[in-house]
């Protein structure tokens, strides 16, 4: 059974404010909208992402189809929206149809709503209504309204593709939700699990609300790096990335770059995945005389395939000579790029161990390094 995800985002968010429709405002380090995917991309059993942007936002469609997901053009209310995305998918399967402004959705509410489709064609999370209810008028209570039975609609919800497509078709006007669309057809749904957590961003104050409940789910991972080097015959050093002309080298198998090495074990200490030696065993000629940009690549890399982004590193090294504070601004800049990283989040220093030890000796020079990974 085919299973998509089709996300609709095509709202101006009106109630929200904000300089920009809420899908494209930022919380937690990403804009709603990549919230809200990152959650189907991360879902074990959804195959394919479908999205629905504003006729005005399709300037920014092409970024979203180069990772896969198709995209269309929605229409003037939800509905409408809905019916141009069911139109991108297969014509059999299933679909869970979800708010882009419900970026704080689990991953068990989506598993709930996939394991009632294994067993029926419509499924959608509810939250029991907890609060006693009131009918207004004005600003005054007129009556209290019954709340026995009554459930908070949530998404995403889930169909059958071809009972969805068809309910659509037969449905005139607008619609609050796509259940209602599917009821209307005459077909039952089933209630999953709402969550309390699975807000729609709909006033200014859920911003907030939403950002506190995304970052206590971020994943932030500290790593630490500790290499050392003797000094060897040679006219230079080279030190995250920088030719430093000096009277001796670095002995290596590769190219003996102590304090690039060292942030790179910092990066797979984060991601407890061992260490450079691990994946560039010395043993193997090929990485002879290598240069230590390829080890600090290859660990951003497995960094950013896990879904972290490095936010920080922080790189000390330890020796008598050469100095090393006239060359840590170009460190730090060799060092930014290679990582995808702005300068203020890389930082190089340096310090003598006061002539004590091998540091001190002048045998050979050390480095410790830690670096910051986060998931969103
Ligand atoms: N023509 C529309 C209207 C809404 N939506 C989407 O439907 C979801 C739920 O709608 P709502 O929260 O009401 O969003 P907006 O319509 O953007 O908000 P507002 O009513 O405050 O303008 C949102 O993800 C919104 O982008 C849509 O795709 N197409
Ligand atoms: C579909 C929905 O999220 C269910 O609660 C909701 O109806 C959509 O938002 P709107 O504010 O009612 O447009």
């Amino acid at each position: 059974m085919t299973i998509s995800a089709l996300v609709v985002a095509a709202g101006r968010g009106t109630r929200a404010g904000g300089d920009l429709p809420k899908q494209w405002q930022r919380i937690a380090g990403r804009s709603v909208l990549e919230h809200t995917l990152a959650a189907f991309r991360a879902a074990p059993r959804v195959d394919r992402i479908a999205l629905v942007l504003h006729p005005d936002d399709m300037d920014r469609a092409e970024a979203f189809r180069r990772e896969g997901i198709d995209v269309a053009p929605g229409g003037a209310d939800r509905a409408a929206s809905v019916r141009a995305g069911l139109a991108l998918l297969p014509a059999t399967g299933k679909v869970l149809i979800h708010d882009a402004a419900r970026c704080c959705v689990s991953q068990a509410v989506i598993a709930d709503v996939i394991a009632a489709l294994d067993t029926c064609d419509a499924a959608a999370p509810g939250l029991p209504v907890t609060d006693a209810l009131w009918r207004s008028e004005g600003a005054q209570v007129a009556g209290t309204q019954d709340r026995d039975n009554l459930v908070a609609a949530q998404t995403p919800q889930g169909f059958d593709l071809a009972l969805i497509r068809d309910a659509h078709r037969q449905y005139d006007g607008p619609a609050a939700d796509d259940v209602a669309v599917a009821r209307a057809a005459g077909h039952p749904v089933a209630i999953t699990r709402g969550d309390a957590d699975n807000i729609k961003i709909t006033t200014p104050g859920d911003f907030a609300r939403a950002a506190r409940l995304l970052e206590g789910r971020m994943d932030i991972r500290t790593g630490n790096g500790f290499d050392v080097h003797a000094f060897g015959p040679g006219d230079h050093v080279t030190l995250c990335g920088v030719r430093i002309p000096h009277d001796r080298g670095l002995v290596g198998h590769s190219d003996a770059d102590v304090g690039m090495h060292t942030v790179t074990d910092a990066i797979y200490g984060a991601l407890a995945m061992g260490d450079i030696g691990q994946h560039f065993p010395p043993t193997e000629p090929q990485w002879k005389g290598a240069a230590s940009e390829i080890f600090l690549r290859h660990a951003a890399t497995l960094a950013s395939d896990a879904g972290f982004a490095l936010t920080h590193v922080d790189c000390t090294l330890i020796c008598e000579t050469p100095k090393i504070g006239p060359h840590a601004p170009e460190m730090r800049r060799v060092m930014a790029g290679l990582l995808g990283l702005e300068e203020s989040r890389v930082s190089v220093k340096a310090t003598t161990s006061e002539r004590l030890g091998f540091t001190g000796r002048g045998e050979g020079i050390a480095c410790m390094a830690t670096a910051t990974l986060v998931k969103p």
